[in-house]
């Protein structure tokens, strides 16, 4: 148990889709998050859909728009943990710990730069644990295509093992090797949808201490680490869509590009009383989920796609050549977010 008056960070990083979200709505389940402790989300583009997820279970959860949080967002991370220095004088509503999580493609490492030299966040906040969740079904494949996650394991103090559910033993063991051999101090755990005790991916008291060197932080000037092969486009759907026919069209898309299509992510308005929380990652689209009530006062769709070489205005064709049988207006909410 660490004896400071220093705030905790708790970084949580990892590949698109590799169940950061899925994990974080289950931690702050825990009676130790549900008070005092701020939630801090980084997505792409200008529409972020995690943050509507989580805020059902913490009302202090902020999303920082306009840009990955490790290229040209740090300002932005800076002025909020400054922010909530301000709120210390209250003691029921101080903020006593944080939680980032960051979007599946940040490098953590200007993140960690950007905490551990400013001198007014070095003085209030330390880093307390950075966790990287790892999808075991893809794991090998993400690390292949996404240097990101390379660097993630690099400077992860606990790797969480995702989707251990839905792999095969050998994907599981290979996997396992392959990140001990890129970080062979790291504590490597399993969660199944999030299932896992906070105090497991604490840190410890050596973590106070630590520096930058210490962690060994790579690439700190880049700017911006994004392959230009990378974009995004988002809808919004205003009337209820068929549910079926969005299947159809969705499958069909995946068939034909799954490789190139990284993400996709919808909160979707079927004509029942909550929406279908959607997630694909690259071929694989999870179980969706159904929420009772909408977590926001706005009812429309919202649909995220974040794709590899493919062009986002293919999608956008595609979509609205099936406009008719989805039964509702679509509109572009957002294309070619530089990411
Ligand atoms: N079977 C299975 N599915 C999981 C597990 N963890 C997460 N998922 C599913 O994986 C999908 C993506 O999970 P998210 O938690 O949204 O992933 P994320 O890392 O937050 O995604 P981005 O924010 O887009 O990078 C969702 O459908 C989850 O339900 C798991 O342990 N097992």
């Amino acid at each position: 148990m660490i004896k400071t008056n220093k705030k905790p960070i708790t970084i949580i990083t990892g590949c698109l889709g590799s169940g950061k979200t899925t994990l974080l709505r289950e931690l702050l389940k825990e009676p130790q998050l549900q008070n005092n402790t701020a939630v801090i989300v980084n997505e792409f583009g200008k529409v972020g859909l995690d943050h509507h997820l989580l805020k059902k279970a913490d009302e202090k959860t902020t999303l920082l728009k306009g840009g990955c949080i490790c290229c040209n967002n740090r300002e932005d991370l800076e002025n909020e943990l400054k922010s909530f220095l301000s709120m210390d004088h209250n003691k029921e509503a101080a903020i006593n710990r944080i939680v980032i999580e960051t979007t599946g493609m940040a490098d953590p490492a200007p993140i960690l730069f950007t905490i551990l030299t400013n001198p007014l966040l070095q003085h209030h906040y330390y880093i307390d644990s950075v966790v990287v969740t790892v999808d075991t079904k893809n794991g090998m494949l993400h690390m292949k295509n996404n240097p990101e996650l390379i660097k993630q394991v690099i400077v992860a103090d606990k790797i969480v093992l995702t989707k251990t559910d839905i792999s095969t033993t050998t994907e599981k063991e290979m996997l396992i090797q392959q990140l001990k051999r890129i970080n062979p101090s790291c504590e490597i755990l399993e969660a199944v949808h999030g299932n896992i005790d906070f105090d497991d991916l604490k840190g410890d008291y050596r973590q106070l201490s630590r520096t930058v060197a210490e962690k060994e932080i790579p690439d700190l000037e880049s700017k911006n680490h994004y392959s230009s092969t990378i974009q995004s486009i988002s809808f919004t759907f205003h009337n209820p869509l068929d549910w079926t026919a969005f299947g159809l069209w969705l499958s069909a898309l995946l068939h034909a590009n799954g490789e190139d299509i990284l993400r996709v992510k919808g909160l979707l308005d079927v004509g029942e009383e909550g929406p279908i929380v959607l997630n694909g990652v690259q071929h694989i689209i999870h179980p969706p989920e159904h929420l009772d009530t909408w977590p926001e006062e706005e009812h429309h769709s919202h649909l995220v796609f974040i794709l590899r070489t493919i062009q986002p205005s293919e999608i956008e064709r595609s979509l609205k050549a099936f406009q008719y049988f989805l039964g509702t207006n679509i509109d572009v909410l957002e294309l070619n977010a530089a990411l």
